[in-house]
Protein backbone atom coordinates (compact mmCIF):
# COMPACT_ATOMS: atom_id res chain seq x y z
CA UNK A 1 0.00 0.00 0.00
CA UNK A 2 1.12 3.63 -0.90
CA UNK A 3 2.12 5.71 1.52
CA UNK A 4 0.39 9.69 1.38
CA UNK A 5 2.86 12.08 0.34
CA UNK A 6 4.10 13.95 3.84
CA UNK A 7 5.82 16.98 2.27
CA UNK A 8 3.42 19.04 0.83
CA UNK A 9 3.54 22.82 1.01
CA UNK A 10 2.44 24.47 4.22
CA UNK A 11 -0.89 26.86 4.23
CA UNK A 12 1.49 29.70 4.47
CA UNK A 13 3.46 28.61 1.48
CA UNK A 14 0.17 27.95 -0.34
CA UNK A 15 -1.73 31.15 0.45
CA UNK A 16 1.76 33.44 -0.48
CA UNK A 17 1.76 31.84 -3.69
CA UNK A 18 -2.15 32.27 -4.29
CA UNK A 19 -0.84 36.14 -3.30
CA UNK A 20 2.21 36.19 -5.51
CA UNK A 21 0.48 34.74 -8.42
CA UNK A 22 -2.35 37.49 -8.15
CA UNK A 23 0.89 39.99 -8.48
CA UNK A 24 1.43 38.77 -11.68
CA UNK A 25 -1.63 40.34 -13.05
CA UNK A 26 -0.58 43.84 -11.82
CA UNK A 27 0.25 45.60 -14.98
CA UNK A 28 2.25 47.92 -12.69
CA UNK A 29 6.11 48.19 -14.39
CA UNK A 30 7.89 49.30 -10.72
CA UNK A 31 6.06 47.14 -8.21
CA UNK A 32 3.52 44.19 -8.93
CA UNK A 33 1.59 43.78 -5.13
CA UNK A 34 -0.60 40.49 -5.06
CA UNK A 35 -3.02 39.51 -1.69
CA UNK A 36 -4.84 36.76 -0.47
CA UNK A 37 -7.05 36.71 2.38
CA UNK A 38 -7.93 33.26 4.23
CA UNK A 39 -10.24 33.09 7.31
CA UNK A 40 -9.05 30.93 10.01
CA UNK A 41 -10.34 27.03 8.18
CA UNK A 42 -7.91 27.92 5.28
CA UNK A 43 -10.52 28.89 3.10
CA UNK A 44 -9.50 31.14 0.80
CA UNK A 45 -12.11 34.91 1.25
CA UNK A 46 -10.82 36.44 -1.66
CA UNK A 47 -7.59 38.19 -4.07
CA UNK A 48 -6.60 40.97 -5.16
CA UNK A 49 -3.47 42.68 -6.83
CA UNK A 50 -3.28 46.47 -7.04
CA UNK A 51 -4.58 47.78 -10.41
CA UNK A 52 -6.78 50.90 -11.51
CA UNK A 53 -10.48 50.49 -10.92
CA UNK A 54 -11.82 47.92 -13.31
CA UNK A 55 -14.12 50.81 -14.98
CA UNK A 56 -10.93 52.50 -15.82
CA UNK A 57 -9.44 52.70 -19.18
CA UNK A 58 -5.67 51.58 -17.57
CA UNK A 59 -4.20 52.83 -21.63
CA UNK A 60 -5.71 56.21 -20.59
CA UNK A 61 -3.58 56.59 -16.96
CA UNK A 62 0.17 57.06 -15.97
CA UNK A 63 1.82 54.52 -15.06
CA UNK A 64 4.87 56.38 -13.85
CA UNK A 65 5.44 58.79 -10.90
CA UNK A 66 5.63 62.79 -11.01
CA UNK A 67 5.21 65.58 -9.19
CA UNK A 68 1.74 66.34 -10.62
CA UNK A 69 -0.74 64.13 -8.99
CA UNK A 70 -2.42 64.08 -11.80
CA UNK A 71 0.08 62.13 -13.99
CA UNK A 72 1.14 59.85 -11.03
CA UNK A 73 0.08 56.45 -10.80
CA UNK A 74 -0.92 56.24 -7.03
CA UNK A 75 -3.41 58.54 -7.90
CA UNK A 76 -5.25 56.12 -9.71
CA UNK A 77 -4.35 52.75 -8.48
CA UNK A 78 -6.20 50.58 -5.80
CA UNK A 79 -3.59 48.31 -3.79
CA UNK A 80 -4.00 45.03 -3.82
CA UNK A 81 -4.96 44.16 -0.10
CA UNK A 82 -7.91 47.09 -0.89
CA UNK A 83 -8.88 44.97 -4.09
CA UNK A 84 -9.01 41.56 -2.18
CA UNK A 85 -11.41 43.34 0.63
CA UNK A 86 -13.56 44.80 -2.43
CA UNK A 87 -13.35 41.82 -4.42
CA UNK A 88 -14.85 39.74 -1.35
CA UNK A 89 -18.27 38.71 -2.05
CA UNK A 90 -19.23 37.41 1.33
CA UNK A 91 -20.32 38.40 4.52
CA UNK A 92 -17.89 40.73 5.91
CA UNK A 93 -18.60 39.31 9.80
CA UNK A 94 -16.55 36.04 8.16
CA UNK A 95 -13.27 38.15 7.50
CA UNK A 96 -13.21 38.31 11.62
CA UNK A 97 -9.70 37.50 12.60
CA UNK A 98 -8.56 36.21 8.85
CA UNK A 99 -4.99 36.41 7.23
CA UNK A 100 -3.87 38.46 4.71
CA UNK A 101 -0.95 37.35 2.80
CA UNK A 102 0.92 40.06 0.49
CA UNK A 103 3.82 40.20 -1.07
CA UNK A 104 4.61 43.98 0.37
CA UNK A 105 3.96 45.04 3.81
CA UNK A 106 0.74 47.35 3.77
CA UNK A 107 0.53 51.24 3.43
CA UNK A 108 -1.20 53.19 6.34
CA UNK A 109 -4.31 53.40 4.27
CA UNK A 110 -4.90 49.58 3.74
CA UNK A 111 -3.73 49.28 7.18
CA UNK A 112 -7.11 51.17 8.31
CA UNK A 113 -9.00 49.43 5.71
CA UNK A 114 -7.90 45.55 7.01
CA UNK A 115 -8.29 47.17 10.47
CA UNK A 116 -11.69 48.14 10.11
CA UNK A 117 -12.82 44.45 8.29
CA UNK A 118 -11.42 42.65 11.25
CA UNK A 119 -8.32 41.25 9.91
CA UNK A 120 -6.44 39.48 12.22
CA UNK A 121 -3.18 39.08 10.77
CA UNK A 122 -0.69 39.76 7.93
CA UNK A 123 1.74 37.92 6.62
CA UNK A 124 4.33 39.42 4.30
CA UNK A 125 7.26 38.63 1.88
CA UNK A 126 8.94 42.08 1.08
CA UNK A 127 9.14 44.87 3.64
CA UNK A 128 10.83 47.21 1.07
CA UNK A 129 9.58 50.49 2.15
CA UNK A 130 10.71 49.44 5.79
CA UNK A 131 11.17 53.05 7.78
CA UNK A 132 9.19 55.30 5.21
CA UNK A 133 6.49 57.03 6.72
CA UNK A 134 3.43 55.36 5.51
CA UNK A 135 5.39 52.27 6.26
CA UNK A 136 5.42 53.65 10.42
CA UNK A 137 2.24 54.72 10.44
CA UNK A 138 0.91 51.56 9.39
CA UNK A 139 3.00 49.19 11.50
CA UNK A 140 1.48 51.70 14.60
CA UNK A 141 -2.04 51.01 13.10
CA UNK A 142 -1.71 47.28 13.52
CA UNK A 143 0.18 47.40 16.72
CA UNK A 144 -2.51 49.54 18.32
CA UNK A 145 -5.17 47.35 16.85
CA UNK A 146 -3.77 44.35 18.20
CA UNK A 147 -3.16 43.07 14.25
CA UNK A 148 -0.26 40.47 14.39
CA UNK A 149 2.38 41.05 11.54
CA UNK A 150 5.49 38.80 10.25
CA UNK A 151 7.32 38.45 7.42
CA UNK A 152 8.23 34.89 5.34
CA UNK A 153 10.10 33.73 3.01
CA UNK A 154 9.35 31.58 -0.11
CA UNK A 155 11.69 28.56 -0.72
CA UNK A 156 12.84 28.32 -4.53
CA UNK A 157 11.22 25.16 -5.92
N1 LIG B 1 1.30 47.33 0.17
C1 LIG B 1 1.15 47.89 -1.04
N2 LIG B 1 0.18 47.43 -1.88
C2 LIG B 1 0.06 47.94 -3.13
O1 LIG B 1 -0.79 47.47 -3.89
N3 LIG B 1 0.90 48.97 -3.54
C3 LIG B 1 0.86 49.42 -4.92
C4 LIG B 1 0.65 50.86 -5.24
C5 LIG B 1 1.46 51.02 -6.52
O2 LIG B 1 0.75 50.50 -7.65
C6 LIG B 1 2.66 50.16 -6.26
C7 LIG B 1 3.80 50.88 -5.58
O3 LIG B 1 4.53 51.51 -6.57
P1 LIG B 1 5.95 52.18 -6.26
O4 LIG B 1 5.70 53.39 -5.38
O5 LIG B 1 6.78 51.12 -5.54
O6 LIG B 1 6.49 52.54 -7.62
O7 LIG B 1 2.18 49.12 -5.44
C8 LIG B 1 1.84 49.47 -2.71
C9 LIG B 1 2.00 48.98 -1.47
C10 LIG B 1 3.06 49.53 -0.58
O8 LIG B 1 2.66 49.79 0.67
ZN1 LIG C 1 -2.04 50.24 0.52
Amino acid sequence: MSKKRSDVISWDEFFMRVALAASMRSKDPNTQVGACIADTNHRILSVGYNGTPSALNDDDFPWGVSDDPLADKHSYVVHAEANAVLNYRGSLKDMSGATVYVTLFPCNECAKILAQVGIGEVVYLSDKYDGTEGNLISKRILTSCGIRFRGMELAER
